[in-house]
């Protein structure tokens, strides 16, 4: 996994202050990142745009354009007059080489915005929404200096934002790049090292960016087993049977060595799946929630209170009953709406789902801080989990994945993995990476997608 932090000025501060690295230096070191990007990408191209903005971010550009200039043909466009001292330093050096300055933006192969950076800090004027909007309607490779241009601090698009095909962001991941909003907008990150390797670079956060190689896939190393040695996970089916049905099917597929549906009728099961009216005395985990419905309150108190690892899912985020086990370790996965139920309950919160789309991570680390003991597995395009202080997103999700059924699949995996023994945090990370990376995988189209689909892409991992 690799760090995130929420702001780098102080990151930066260090820079100057412990390493005697100046702002002038770690700026070169900006655009030089920049630099070699562009020419080990695109050497084929000619014509580059480098749109400006008044602060740092416009300096690492026009810093950009004097390490460019002649090797392409590039051209300076101003948002705004340099103000911050770098930018009005890089100026002076880029107007020494005649570096062209241009008062209209035009067609080029690339354009890199270094309009504004970290340090957006109000609405985009009518202006600013303007050049936006005409850049991102340019056919060409788009770059984005540091974070796209309009996605503020806290990651958030009020009007518009830079479409970048890829952000080379400075020093260190940002947490303003993982909003769900943002992902539209940044495409492929990189990091640009500032003159010193990012493990110096880097302090010690709390956040982190979840990477392929971090799924822990369930391996069955010893030869001298038997089905109980892979857990007995127990799904307790509601009314809407075929969730629970899903759930139980991509458990076995991911390695539960016993897998049951909970449900007093009978059920048309594959025969692998078996069928109880009861919690099975031997079941090493429960997956409940998910097409629960009316289920009679005793019985789902009686559920919660066996002594086993927990994943709950779906109708349960709308009922108290779950404020009763919310100080174990738990797993809980709710989409947006179900989370905004579950902070209510919790009284932590009581918002729309678009406010808690606008912060995503402020309202789990409110909630995993009231709940420590709790692993939170908040869906959404980027994937945030999170236990404790510790929180961690997961990029690797698509819209491919936007189907009924899905978050079935997830129940099913999360409970497999916690049947086999896995740590619910451990179980939360590896099944929420299995699942998004199976979605990936899945090469037909984008649109076509259904749960049998993604268990057999778990199944081929
Ligand atoms: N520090 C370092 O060592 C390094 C820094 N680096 C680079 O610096 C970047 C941060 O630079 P930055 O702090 O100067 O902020 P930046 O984003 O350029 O803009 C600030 C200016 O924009 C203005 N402004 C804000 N919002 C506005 C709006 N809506 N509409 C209009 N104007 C608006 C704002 O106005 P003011 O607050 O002055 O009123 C201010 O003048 C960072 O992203 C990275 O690229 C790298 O080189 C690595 C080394
Ligand atoms: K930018």
């Amino acid at each position: 996994m690799q760090k995130i932090f929420d702001e780098v000025n102080s990151l930066d501060k260090r820079c100057y202050e412990e390493f005697g690295l100046s702002e002038d230096i770690l700026m070169e070191h900006a655009a030089l990142s920049m630099q070699l990007y562009i020419q080990e990408n695109h050497s084929d191209k000619k014509t580059i745009l480098i749109a400006c903005g008044c602060g740092n971010n416009g300096a690492d550009g026009i810093a950009l354009a004097r390490l460019l200039h002649k090797k392409f043909d590039v051209s300076l466009y101003f948002y705004s007059k340099a103000k911050s001292q770098m930018a009005i330093l890089q100026e002076k050096r880029a107007k020494a080489l005649d570096i062209p300055i241009i008062e209209e933006v035009i067609d080029s192969d690339i354009i890199v915005d270094c309009i504004f950076g970290t340090g957006l800090n109000k609405a985009l004027d009518d202006d600013a929404v303007l050049l936006i909007n005409e850049l991102n309607s340019l056919d060409a490779i788009k770059i984005a200096c540091d974070i796209p241009s309009g996605i503020s601090f806290d990651g958030q698009v009020k009007s518009v934002a830079f479409d970048a095909d890829v952000t080379i962001t400075m020093g260190a991941l940002k947490t303003s790049l993982f909003s769900d909003i943002a992902k539209d907008f940044v495409g492929e990150i990189k990091v640009a090292n500032l003159g010193v390797q990012r493990e110096i670079y880097e302090t010690s956060t709390n956040k982190y960016l979840l990477e392929k190689k971090d799924l822990k896939l369930p391996n069955r190393k010893k030869h001298n087993s038997h089905k109980g040695s892979y857990g007995h996970l127990n799904v307790v089916a509601g009314c809407k049977k075929g969730a629970g049905i899903i759930a139980a099917k991509a458990a076995f597929g991911f390695g539960t060595g016993i897998v049951s549906v909970v449900c007093h009728e009978n059920l048309d099961l594959p025969y692998h799946i078996m069928q109880t009216h009861f919690i099975s005395k031997n079941c090493t985990a429960i997956a409940i929630g998910m097409g629960l419905g009316n289920y009679e309150i005793a019985e789902v108190q009686k559920i919660l209170a066996n002594d086993v690892k927990k994943i709950v899912d779906a109708d349960l985020f709308y009922d108290e009953l779950l404020l009763d086990v919310l100080d174990e370790d738990i797993v809980l996965t709710p989409h947006p709406k179900e989370f905004c139920s579950l902070l209510k309950l919790s009284n932590i919160a009581d918002i729309s789902v678009e406010q808690l789309q606008n912060n995503r991570i402020k309202y789990v680390e409110e909630f995993t801080s009231k709940y420590p003991k709790v692993v939170l597995l908040l869906k959404g395009t980027n994937v945030i989990i999170s236990q404790g202080k510790n929180l961690y997103i997961n990029t690797f999700g698509s819209a491919v994945l936007s189907k009924g059924g899905s978050g079935d699949v997830l129940s099913g995996l999360v409970g497999s993995l916690l049947a086999q023994g896995y740590e619910p945090l451990d179980a939360a990370i590896s099944a929420s990476l299995a699942h998004a990376l199976a979605g990936a995988n899945y090469k037909k189209n984008d649109f076509s997608l259904i749960p049998s689909d993604l268990i057999e892409e778990v199944r081929r991992l």
